[in-house]
């Protein structure tokens, strides 16, 4: 593959050169000084737990509020793989769950609820008129010419309405979604990959349709770019300012990140179970959160009304919500309860339930990424502590 140019992205620091620093420049000045406070940006990182390992976490059931109306939801939820569960009405936490050996300060990877909070931060930008949804996407990213990218709208990117030759089969080795992920560091790279998330983005063809619901992990990444582009911000810190420094969160969360810096929008943040209810909060309050408004209340308005029906053609999702719809990295279920959520693999979800002003947030890791089988479960266990809700 040749590596083409995808443009000037921000510097990791104020006054770091274009690119700098590098896997082999880090430990030199001035970059240390920088890198020796970041090493998780550059070299794979563990955390050295301040639990004994060898006395994991207690596990944490906390259900009676719940257990009149469901009786077996600790079965249901252990049946789902879940890691950690929790009920946020109003402001007060009605019911939360943590697995033995994962404690309620952990954090979880959130695989593609975070391409909700990237939505977010495209809405306050929208918001503050720097982003105009209606502009095509080379309006911001120019390097994007020539790609599947070259005519749709931001909002067309948002609604994952562009038809894209990416499959995304998370289990097909020869799968575009796969190849992403090598190009992000999430696999073993192979030769010929593109160098990094950018460039990757810029190889995607499609056929030139627009308007039908095609589901898209590239997208998201397209819109963080954008954000990087209108900000001069990297994302990972166009995060923090737009959205994780305004939620009151107990911790920070984490985002993986490529070689180059680059945060995986799509899939890569983690965090609590609590700080995620936060997020939840706040979609629920119009979009006002502790720390000043996030997003606008018409924003928040747009997500929960749903995205259009006509363009939904995801057969997994309207088998169970025959209504359903995706907008602004939402799924919205379309049902009486007008639930709308941010869905990811392996069983995470941050469910909004208007209806009862509650969050529910469970965080899992089924042994499969995206079947039928689990989701159903799921989406039953939601629908129920939802509808337990109204009596409680
Ligand atoms: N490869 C990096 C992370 C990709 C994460 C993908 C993801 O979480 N996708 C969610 C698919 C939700 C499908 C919902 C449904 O069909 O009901």
């Amino acid at each position: 593959m040749n590596a083409r140019s995808t443009g000037q992205h921000p510097a990791r620091y104020p006054g770091a050169a274009a690119g700098e620093p590098t896997l082999d420049s880090w430990q030199e000045a001035p970059h240390n000084r920088w890198a020796f406070a970041r090493l998780g940006e550059l070299l794979p990182t563990a955390a050295v737990s301040r639990r004994d390992p060898a006395t994991p976490a207690e596990p944490v059931v906390r259900l009676d509020a719940l257990a009149t109306r469901l009786p077996d939801l600790e079965q249901r939820l252990e049946e789902t793989c879940t890691d950690a569960f929790l009920v946020l009405r109003g402001s007060e936490v009605l019911a939360e769950y943590y697995r033995a050996g994962f404690a309620p300060d952990d954090r979880h990877l959130l695989m593609s609820v975070s391409k909700s909070l990237c939505g977010t931060v495209v809405g306050a930008l929208i918001d503050e008129g720097r982003i105009d949804p209606a502009q095509p996407v080379t309006e911001y990213v120019p390097e994007l010419a020539g790609s599947v990218y070259d005519g749709p709208s931001v909002l067309q990117v948002l609604d994952m309405q562009i038809s894209i030759d990416y499959n995304e089969d998370y289990v097909d080795p020869a799968s575009e979604v796969q190849t992403h992920d090598r190009s992000a560091g999430w696999r073993t790279r192979r030769d010929g990959d593109p160098a990094d998330t950018y460039e990757f983005l810029t190889t995607l063809r499609g056929d030139g349709g627009t308007g039908e619901f095609q589901y898209c992990s590239a997208n998201t990444d397209v819109l963080a770019w954008i954000v990087e582009r209108v900000t001069g911000l990297r994302y990972v810190e166009a995060l923090s300012t737009y959205l994780w420094a305004n939620v009151d969160a107990d911790r920070d969360a984490t985002i993986t990140v490529d070689q180059t810096g680059f945060g995986f929008a799509n899939g890569g943040v983690s965090c609590t179970a609590r700080d995620l209810a936060r997020v939840g909060r706040m979609m629920l309050d119009g979009g006002v959160a502790p720390g000043g408004r996030v997003v606008s209340q018409g924003w928040v308005e747009s997500v929960l009304a749903g995205g259009s029906r006509e363009a939904m053609t995801d057969e997994g999702f309207t088998s169970a919500f025959p209504e359903g719809s995706y907008t602004r990295q939402w799924w919205c279920t379309g049902n009486e309860r007008g639930n709308v959520s941010g869905i990811g693999i392996h069983g995470q979800n941050l469910w909004l339930d208007p209806r009862t002003d509650s969050v529910i947030v469970k965080l899992s890791s089924w042994p499969d990424p995206d079947t039928r089988h689990w989701h159903g479960l799921q989406s039953g266990i939601l629908l129920d502590v939802s509808r337990a809700l109204d009596a409680v």
